[in-house]
């Protein structure tokens, strides 16, 4: 049963609130912290990107952002990045473009920088996360497909990996079409044919696209519109994709069918799929077996969806009469590859985002994702956190704050030697649990209690992954509350469940450690301990005492904190019956010593008390 705290404000309450960072830790280089010299609000600053959380002051954003050299983050571009990206990294970072590096060159360089832009042609191994040494934060892959980074190892070592998803779209679509054309007509057969003197006009005669059938396997951003543009060259076209909406397929005049039909039926098969376990080598010898014998193969996905041996026993038996591939397993591909040199294959070296027109949209999407996040904001798109919109992240801003310092309290209330395992976060709000996106607030409830009893670092990206090894089971319970909508909640709660607390008052009537905040003027504050209503800001640092409910309590122990020059900033008592027992929360701005701290567990009506870090 909660009990209403009644009210004693020493000083008026200072707003230092120092947003925690999503994505990065506490002890980040300078650039990335959100300190500031004097006390200031708390704000979002909207911008056109995703919204930035970041502390108004008397300083300048730019100052936060570190212009100074120094401080600036360092950028490693390990692949050819169009030049108007690099500016944008310029401006904001150290950048070191060194294309072509060996493994061990990478592994060598990585500790030394804080984001990695990559395309296809890096391999971002777990070996890579492990020689950063904590320092690389983001990866960047200029364009889509992200299986080249691995995912697992950079989540793990709280690495947000973005990737650039749209600007290549349309170059890799056009590339497919180009090879469907060029293959369908003997393009670089003739050509190459020509070139050596010869002219062989009955050897190349072609097969024409209108009225045949073209399968889309993977009806995505590239799939579909490869689709739109075969339907304008009067190919009758059918698609398969497991997850695309049937109606988005037929608002261009494609038809979803199972995989089976689509293989079994095509003139043509254009491969638009990811890389997944899933997804390889899914073209084999018993796929190919259930083709139209004559099909002919269009591959500007990847590789490793098609086994190549198979591929080429198809291509030898004429199953396959064709195949155009921009995509190979390994890349480059061996110089005596077999089906690089088989005649009825055309092949380009992984050309399909190659235009100049794609290499400057991938680059700027990228660099300007990069920078984002390495200044704390939430991408847009990140491959290994939750995307969270900006709308979202304004309106829940104190509240991040606020679950991070419940957390933190949490755990410091607990008794050495009693692990936690099992957390309880309950939001008490007026909103639909379908409006209310708690992702992050669970994300640093954990951080808050995982970082002051470890020393691993807790983010967005890895908080799930760290509370399931630390063993850590964090469940999440909402409240509705007949409040106003607007305000997205009411109080978060937080109770850790079958440990011992150095704390006594602290324990609930159910026998779990609670602390219960709430966000008043922008403000987080502490509402609740175990049983004991309390109001003090979250702020500075936190004494806690149970004390026998009598006058002059107040007055003596901030007797004791003036007398040692530590200033209150904040104090509320909160009692369960009158003239009994009494909880006294005190915000203090300095950390009380050893000697202060006796001298207040000398008060002979305090029965216990505690120190808290905020
Ligand atoms: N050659 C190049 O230079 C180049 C350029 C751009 C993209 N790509 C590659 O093209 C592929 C598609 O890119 P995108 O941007 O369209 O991605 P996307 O995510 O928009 O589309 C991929 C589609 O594949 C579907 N899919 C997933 N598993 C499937 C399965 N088992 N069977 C059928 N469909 C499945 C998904 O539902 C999705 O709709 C990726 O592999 C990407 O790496 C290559
Ligand atoms: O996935 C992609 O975006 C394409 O395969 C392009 O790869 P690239 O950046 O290596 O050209």
């Amino acid at each position: 049963m909660a009990i209403a705290p009644s009210k004693c404000f020493l000083s008026p309450q200072t707003l230092t609130n120092r947003p925690s960072l999503l994505y990065f830790p506490a002890k980040s280089p300078s650039y990335v912290s959100f300190s500031t010299p004097k006390p200031s609000t708390l704000t979002l600053r909207k911008s056109a990107g995703p919204a930035r959380i970041s502390a108004a002051s008397t300083v300048p954003a730019e100052t936060h952002a570190g212009a100074s050299s120094e401080s600036k983050p360092t950028v490693l571009v390990s692949e050819k990045l169009g030049e108007a990206g690099l500016e944008v990294l310029r401006s904001f970072a150290d950048v070191d473009c060194a294309y072509g590096l060996s493994p061990e060159e990478l592994l060598a360089r990585i500790s030394r920088c804080d984001a990695l832009i990559v395309r296809s042609g890096t391999k971002v191994t777990r070996a890579v996360f492990e020689a950063a040494k904590g320092r690389l934060r983001v990866v960047g892959r200029a364009g889509v497909g992200i299986d080249n980074v691995d995912l697992q190892a950079a989540t793990e070592h709280g690495c947000l990996v973005v990737n650039a998803p749209t600007a290549n779209t349309v170059a890799a679509a056009e590339h497919g079409i180009a090879l469907l054309a060029a293959m369908a007509r003997n393009v670089s057969m003739a050509d190459a044919s020509m070139k050596a003197g010869k002219w062989q006009r009955n050897k190349y005669v072609g097969v024409s696209l209108v009225g045949k059938t073209l399968a889309v396997m993977g009806f995505g951003k590239v799939g579909s519109e490869v689709a739109r543009r075969a339907k304008g060259l009067g190919m009758h076209v059918i698609a398969h994709d497991p997850y695309a909406p049937s109606d988005r397929a037929r608002a261009i005049g494609a038809e979803l069918v199972s995989f089976d039909e689509a293989i079994s039926t095509a003139d043509f098969i254009s491969l638009h799929m990811p890389l997944t376990p899933a997804t390889s080598k899914v073209f084999n010898d018993e796929t190919f077996g259930k083709m139209k014998k004559g099909v002919r193969i269009i591959n500007v996905a990847r590789g490793g969806v098609i086994d190549e041996d198979a591929l080429l026993r198809a291509l030898d038996k004429g199953t396959v009469s064709q195949a155009a591939l921009d995509v190979f397993t390994a890349e480059p591909p061996s110089k005596d590859n077999k089906l690089v040199q088989h005649e009825n294959v055309i092949v380009t070296p992984h050309l399909g985002a190659s235009t100049m027109e794609a290499q400057e949209g991938v680059a700027i999407e990228i660099a300007e994702a990069v920078v984002g996040a390495l200044k704390g904001e939430l991408a847009a798109t990140a491959v290994n956190a939750p995307m969270v919109p900006a709308e979202v992240l304004s309106e829940l801003a104190p509240y991040v704050i606020l679950a991070e310092k419940l957390g933190r309290l949490a755990v410091q209330l607990v008794a050495g030697g009693s692990g936690v395992k099992g957390v309880k976060v309950v939001y008490t709000s007026a909103r639909d649990p379908d409006d209310l996106d708690t992702r992050l607030l669970r994300a640093m409830v954990t951080k808050g209690i995982v970082e002051p009893i470890s020393s691993v670092f807790v983010n967005l990206v890895n908080a799930d992954y760290t509370a399931k090894q630390r063993g850590l089971r964090i469940r999440e319970e909402r409240v509705s509350h007949d409040g106003p909508p607007d305000v997205p909640l009411d109080s978060i709660r937080v109770h850790l469940a079958n440990v011992r607390s150095k704390f006594a008052g602290s324990i609930s009537d159910a026998g779990d450690i609670i602390v219960e905040g709430r966000v008043k003027d922008g403000v987080p504050h502490l509402s609740l301990v175990g049983s004991f209503g309390v109001n003090v800001s979250l702020e500075g640092n936190l004494i806690l005492c149970r004390q026998v409910d009598q006058p002059g309590m107040i007055g003596r122990v901030g007797n004791i904190l003036g007398g040692s020059n530590v200033n209150v900033n904040f104090m509320s008592v909160g009692r369960t019956v009158a003239r009994k027992q009494a909880i006294m929360a005190i915000g203090v701005d300095e950390e009380p010593t050893k000697e202060t701290l006796r001298k207040i567990g000398e008060v002979p009506a305090v029965e216990e008390f505690v120190f808290l870090k905020l």
